[in-house]
């Protein structure tokens, strides 16, 4: 018998999250019938959606984890193998390959509990949670489709130093753009400049009206939103006719019980003629490969880096989840097993 370790939440968010929320449970895994195959986490993801999505299998946490084959009865899936699973804060799972994903919801999430990791170069196999996984192709298809960056096109991202925001910027430039970017300490603000942000401000100590003023006086054409609330509304206002907001994700106003005011936007945008689209990764599915390989290329190019703050061992999940609201880390958090 295998001896597996999970964590549940044992009671809702009421407020902001804390390690109250949590426990961990050890139990036995059954034993593995014909074409199941037993997995154990390698690296896990925590990210901000785990906050508000509401579907838990067994009171667990939500999440994608990168997983070794540790036992087989399934020869397309021999041990060793790695494989991207969706199955939550757990350490080992028995699972069938072709099990339908429990966190299904059609256009958020995939539609299988297990993913192949994509043939696209050698690389650390945790990237495939941060940059060449789900963080980074929001930011690929959120830029490139609904921002649509043209070059010399004024691109401002809010949490930039996150593992979207971090790496819409770097696309941003690529494109030929100037990028403006938010983060809330001079440690990250310093690495965004590093890599080619043309101005970085601190939103806790300026505000984004502020440093619209000073960096972006004539107006913006692209606003990656991952922030929402007040910030999202200022920006907004100071996109030019025809700019485009892409509203990636209002993580103001997720630890919290609070929800901010809601203004009017309807009349800006239609005057402006602004195109404001919403963005959920997994409508892309179908073109995951070709922008994991384009990321991957640039990544060997040298245009476009990558950070991870990793949190070593299983234990460490609910720390590294609060972690995202704190905000003292950069790039993307990663829980190493
Ligand atoms: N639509 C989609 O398909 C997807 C949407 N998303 C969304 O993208 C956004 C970024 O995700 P991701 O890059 O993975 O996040 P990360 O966990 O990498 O970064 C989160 C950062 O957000 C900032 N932050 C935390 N709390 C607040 C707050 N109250 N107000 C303002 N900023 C805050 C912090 O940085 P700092 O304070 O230094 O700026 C923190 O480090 C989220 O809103 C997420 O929900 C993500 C993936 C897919
Ligand atoms: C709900 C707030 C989060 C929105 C932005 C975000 O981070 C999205 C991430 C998706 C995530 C699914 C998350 C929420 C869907 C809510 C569905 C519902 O029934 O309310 C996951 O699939 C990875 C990202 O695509």
């Amino acid at each position: 018998m295998v001896k597996a370790k999970r964590w549940i939440q044992i009671k809702p968010f009421e407020g902001p999250a804390s390690l109250d929320n949590f426990k961990l449970i050890e139990e036995e895994l059954p034993a593995l019938k014909d074409g199941e195959i037993l997995i154990e986490a390698l690296y896990l993801t925590v990210d901000p959606y785990m906050r508000v999505f509401p579907k838990r299998v067994d009171d667990t946490p939500i999440g994608q984890q990168v997983a070794r084959v540790t036992e087989s009865k399934n020869a397309a899936y021999p041990v060793g193998k790695l494989v991207l699973a969706m199955v939550g804060w757990r350490d080992k799972t028995v699972l069938h390959p072709d099990q339908d994903n429990p966190f299904y919801v059609t256009r958020f999430a995939p539609k299988k509990t297990l993913s192949q990791i994509p043939d696209v170069g050698d690389f650390p196999s945790s990237l495939y949670l941060g940059i060449l996984g789900m963080p980074g192709l929001t930011a690929y298809f959120g830029l490139l489709e609904k921002c649509r960056p043209k070059p010399g096109d004024v691109v401002v991202v809010s949490a930039a130093a996150g593992a979207v925001g971090s790496v819409v910027g770097q696309i941003a430039k690529i494109k030929g753009c100037t990028v403006i970017g938010s983060a809330g300490n001079q440690e990250k603000i310093d690495w965004l400049k590093s890599l080619g942000f043309d101005h970085v401000f601190n939103y806790k100590t300026t505000t984004v009206g502020q440093a619209i003023k000073e960096f972006a006086p004539d107006g913006i054409d692209c606003y990656f939103d991952n922030v929402g609330g007040d910030y999202a509304l200022t920006v907004l206002d100071s996109l030019r006719p025809y700019g485009r907001m892409c509203c990636c994700g209002q993580i103001s106003r997720y630890d919290t019980t609070q929800t901010g005011p809601i203004k009017d936007l309807i009349h800006t945008i239609m005057i402006n003629e602004l195109s404001v689209s919403g963005i959920m990764v997994y409508s892309y599915s179908e073109n995951f490969t070709s922008a994991q390989q384009e990321m991957a290329n640039w990544i060997k190019e040298g245009k476009l880096q990558y950070r991870e703050t990793l949190f070593d061992g299983f234990t460490k999940l609910p720390e590294a989840f609060l972690e995202i609201f704190k905000g003292s880390s950069a790039g993307k958090l990663i829980v190493k097993a």
